[in-house]
């Protein structure tokens, strides 16, 4: 008897190719669900219907179509056991060799606009995880393929053994075929999780992703790494793309992250850019123009700006193109790239240019693993109100300052602590990042300031525990202080701050990144 196929798919993909290649190379017979079955016959295969197999039509609008003995004892029966074989026999069910189906379109559904609960719930497949995860479970005699992007290496693994598909490659396929119903079911889960959201995380989270691309290595070279993407819609860096440039490491998808987060912070009207070595801004400016701000940014520490990653909020142009090939840089993201910038950049073959239009939608938790699980927060997107600020000083700060230090306060956030900046004309000057104490930073983040630090302004992403950063900011001409307070010594740094005529304001809010 000939071996028999079960075919159940929503992506009609390569569909008819595999079925014209099970029956006329390899003589299988087919047996699918109704839509399945329709696309085959208009292409002139031979097919039974499911609903004529089982002897029960497809009912409750599809909500059970496959859900039958004899659909699943064809998969589950274990073909070499003689108690499973004589069940087979008794109830009439052929044991099946191949099952192929993909899934509802579940997370392409939750994507649209306005989709309402009860048509997510519809896209919930129930038939085919049960299929999927009975077949993926019995790979010892039958094959699951359950994406399009497989049915090429099953039809030339078939033909290389003769019909003896190894072990080896039913193992494989039940390993991504558990891997793919996991990640559906995460997508559900995530979807139910953020209908019953509310201010606390939620009791389970899980993790899960499809391999983008192997790494050549992690942040060393003796570290294997990969990237995986979240979703089965590619989205963030995963839905970027590269115009040009060696290939992506994990070092640059780290820094690629820190500068997407950090350029988002501003607004994409007016022209900002930052340069990033090691996660942390060496540089960071807003300007007139895109190429006004990038010259800012990088002349703001240039000599870290060296092999440096660069982010832009506007689509880079001539100009800034040729300010880019100026120097040594590993990597540029941009919302876009005109015609001429991209013939510019060309002459920098190896520089990575990654266009990624939404540079705003990120990740709304960080994740950390830590032994035996894993911590979660809400990303710090927390924006600045000068509003809710306070000022705590005899002298006030001018409009002018509150602009400045509104500007350094979306820097400071994404500057390893503890973190000091210092800047002037919404161009940093100095920043002092991951010090073990807080004055090691403002000393840093003056010394790189030099002369330019004079009228400048200092925010600190943690207060003072004592008054000596302010004394040293004063010494060196800082005009301006922004910190959020909460120290029991605040009141000796604002004193220090009263004596020496400097401006300080509390902004309330903390911002450690470790
Ligand atoms: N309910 C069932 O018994 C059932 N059996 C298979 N499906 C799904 O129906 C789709 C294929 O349907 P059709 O061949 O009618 O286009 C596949 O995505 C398959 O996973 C089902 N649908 C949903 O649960």
């Amino acid at each position: 008897m000939s071996r028999l196929a079960l075919l159940s798919v929503s992506d009609k993909t390569g569909i008819v190719e595999l079925a014209q290649a099970l029956v006329e190379k390899f003589q299988f017979e087919i047996i699918s669900s109704g839509g399945t079955a329709k696309t085959l016959e208009d292409a002139g295969i031979s097919v039974t219907k499911v609903s004529d197999y089982t002897g029960s039509p497809e009912i409750l609008g599809g909500r059970v179509k496959t859900l039958h003995p004899r659909i699943h004892g064809g998969i589950l029966a274990r073909q070499d056991l003689s108690e499973d074989i004589a069940d087979l026999e008794a109830n009439d069910i052929r044991p099946l060799n191949l099952v192929v189906v993909n899934l509802y379109p579940f997370e392409q559904t939750i994507a649209q606009p306005n989709v309402t609960v009860a048509e997510a719930i519809e896209k919930i497949d129930i038939g085919g995880p049960t299929m999927i995860r009975a077949a993926a479970k019995n790979f010892k005699y039958l094959t699951v393929l359950c994406s399009p992007s497989q049915y090429d290496g099953y039809l030339a693994e078939y033909e290389q053994s003769q019909g003896e598909v190894s072990l080896e490659f039913r193992q494989q396929m039940a390993g991504s075929a558990f891997a793919q119903t996991n990640n559906y079911d995460r997508a559900i889960a995530a979807y139910f999780a953020q209908l019953n959201s509310s201010e606390d995380l939620g009791d389970n989270y899980s993790i899960g992703g499809s391999k983008v691309q192997s790494l050549r290595y992690g942040e060393n070279p003796h570290q294997p790494a990969a990237w995986y993407q979240t979703g089965t819609i590619a989205s963030g860096w995963a839905s970027a793309t590269k115009l040009q440039g060696k290939e992506l490491s994990y070092n640059n998808l780290v820094d690629l992250e820190a500068a997407r987060r950090i350029i988002t912070e501003f607004d994409p009207q007016e022209p900002a850019a930052a340069v990033l070595k090691h996660t942390n801004p060496c540089g960071a400016a807003v300007g007139n123009t895109l190429a006004d701000a990038y010259e800012k940014a990088f002349n703001a520490d240039n000599i870290s700006a060296f092999g440096g990653i660069v982010a832009l909020n506007q689509p880079i142009d001539a100009q800034t193109a040729q300010a880019l090939t100026k120097t040594f840089l590993e990597c540029v993201v941009a919302p876009g790239c005109d015609d001429a910038a991209r013939e510019i950049l060309q002459s920098k073959s190896k520089l990575r240019i990654l266009i990624l239009p939404d540079l705003a939608t990120g990740q709304p938790e960080t994740i950390k693993a830590i032994a035996g699980g894993f911590l979660i927060q809400q990303s710090d997107d927390k924006i600045e109100n000068p509003d809710d600020w306070q000022i705590v000083t005899e002298k006030k700060p001018t409009s002018e300052q509150v602009a400045e230090m509104l500007f350094a306060q979306k820097l400071v956030k994404h500057v390893k602590s503890n973190a000091i900046l210092v800047s002037r004309d919404r161009t940093t000057l100095g920043i002092g990042a991951g010090q073990m104490n807080r004055v090691a930073s403002v000393k840093i983040a003056l010394e790189q300031a030099g002369a330019k630090a004079s009228g400048g302004i200092l925010a600190s992403d943690g207060f003072f525990p004592f008054d000596d950063s302010v004394r040293t900011a004063a010494a060196a001409g800082i005009s301006c202080i922004i910190q959020p307070g909460g120290s029991i010594r605040d009141k000796d740094s604002i004193a220090a701050a009263n004596k020496l005529g400097l401006v300080m304001v509390l902004s309330g809010t903390r911002h450690f990144l470790h």
